[in-house]
């Protein structure tokens, strides 16, 4: 474990790497009749991250809710080091904490006196002076809360978390509100944090912040997991694309077909292009098969893909996938 920030003998070691420090299985949340969560399940160990990403009202914030102890699931469980977290009980509520999307920041207070009452109710918190240089708001001490902007707050949600030095750490699109240099800052935060042996579970829109920090990632929509595993097994799972500009004297119904691969043509600009995504074969060779037997036909055309690109599926794409409902339930 990489170690940045000097950790007091009385801390209790941390988990063993093996050990989940937060499990969910086959959770199912109702709102009255509204089955806001249908069987969602996964694992984070101690140092991971779990990116939890969705459409709006996917029931990921439920589902954080749920962990955090405020609901009880109306099927399945929750554990928090192997804990029923419900009602936040002693054992999981000393290492545990959160940044949760409406903070309750008290206006009137300043900076320094928002973290001193938050380090009174802590057992053995950080230094008020760690907390805010974590955060980057060591200049704002003696500014209230009211004249902080969006991101400052989100920025001092997060140190006010982070007074407790959690081992579990729920992060509810923490960096909404922020410009791209405070988002920048807090993604440095939340890897040192995972380095120091942190389970995060978080939440965003930001699809970026997913690929820099998730190390497992879900994506929800309508309550259920569209697609789950790491970002690499995620995006092999949609294929290569493989795009071309379709020259002016060659008709779409002359476009070859190629075995496991989907052609769409689209109009842009007053151009057509062809953008064939190949999910069949090799993740390794595939792509390289596809531009093949695309040169070949070209080649027999006396023509030559002009702007060719050859890319993987991004997160959007796949992201895209599920909101459209055309993932449903694949895992990685
Ligand atoms: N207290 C509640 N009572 C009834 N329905 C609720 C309640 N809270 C959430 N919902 C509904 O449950 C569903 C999931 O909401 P949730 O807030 O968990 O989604 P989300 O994935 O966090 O969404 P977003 O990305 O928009 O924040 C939504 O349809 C929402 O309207």
């Amino acid at each position: 474990m990489t170690t940045t920030n000097p950790v007091p003998d009385t801390q209790e070691p941390r988990a063993a790497a093996t050990e989940a420090a937060v499990s969910v299985r086959d959770l199912h949340q109702k709102y009255g009749d509204f089955e806001a969560v249908k069987g969602v399940s996964f694992e984070i160990r101690p140092g991971e991250l779990f990116g939890l990403l969705g459409t709006n009202g996917a029931g990921k914030t439920t589902t954080i809710e749920t962990l955090e102890g405020f609901r009880r699931p109306s099927s399945g469980t929750v554990r928090v080091f192997g804990q029923d977290p419900y009602g936040n009980p002693p054992g999981v509520r000393e290492r545990v904490n959160a940044v949760l999307q409406g903070s309750g920041l008290m206006e009137d207070l300043t900076v320094q006196e928002t973290v001193a009452l938050a380090r009174d109710l802590a057992s053995t918190p950080r230094t008020a002076e760690e907390a805010l240089e974590l955060v980057g708001l060591t200049e704002k001490t003696r500014t209230h809360v009211r004249q902080l902007s969006g991101g400052q707050k989100r920025r001092l949600d997060l140190g006010l978390a982070l007074l407790t030095r959690p081992e579990v750490l729920y992060l509810d699109e923490p960096t909404t509100g922020m410009d791209a240099e405070g988002r920048i800052d807090t993604w440095r935060i939340i890897q040192r944090l995972k380095d120091e042996g942190t389970a995060i579970l978080l939440t965003t829109h930001y699809l970026e912040e997913a690929e820099r920090l998730a190390d497992r990632l879900a994506i929800m929509h309508r309550g259920r997991v569209g697609v789950e595993g790491s970002l690499q097994e995620v995006l092999s799972g949609w294929g290569d694309r493989v795009g071309f500009t379709l020259p002016a004297d060659v008709p779409t119904s002359d476009l070859p077909r190629l075995d496991g691969a989907e052609l769409e043509v689209e109009n842009g600009g007053g151009q057509l292009r062809a953008t064939y995504t190949v999910k069949a074969g090799s993740v390794d060779e595939r792509a390289h098969h596809a531009v093949a037997a695309l040169l070949a036909w070209a080649e027999g055309q006396g023509t030559v893909l002009r702007n060719l690109q050859v890319r993987g599926a991004s997160l959007e794409d796949v992201f895209l996938q599920v909101a459209d409902g055309a993932a449903d339930l694949v895992s990685g």
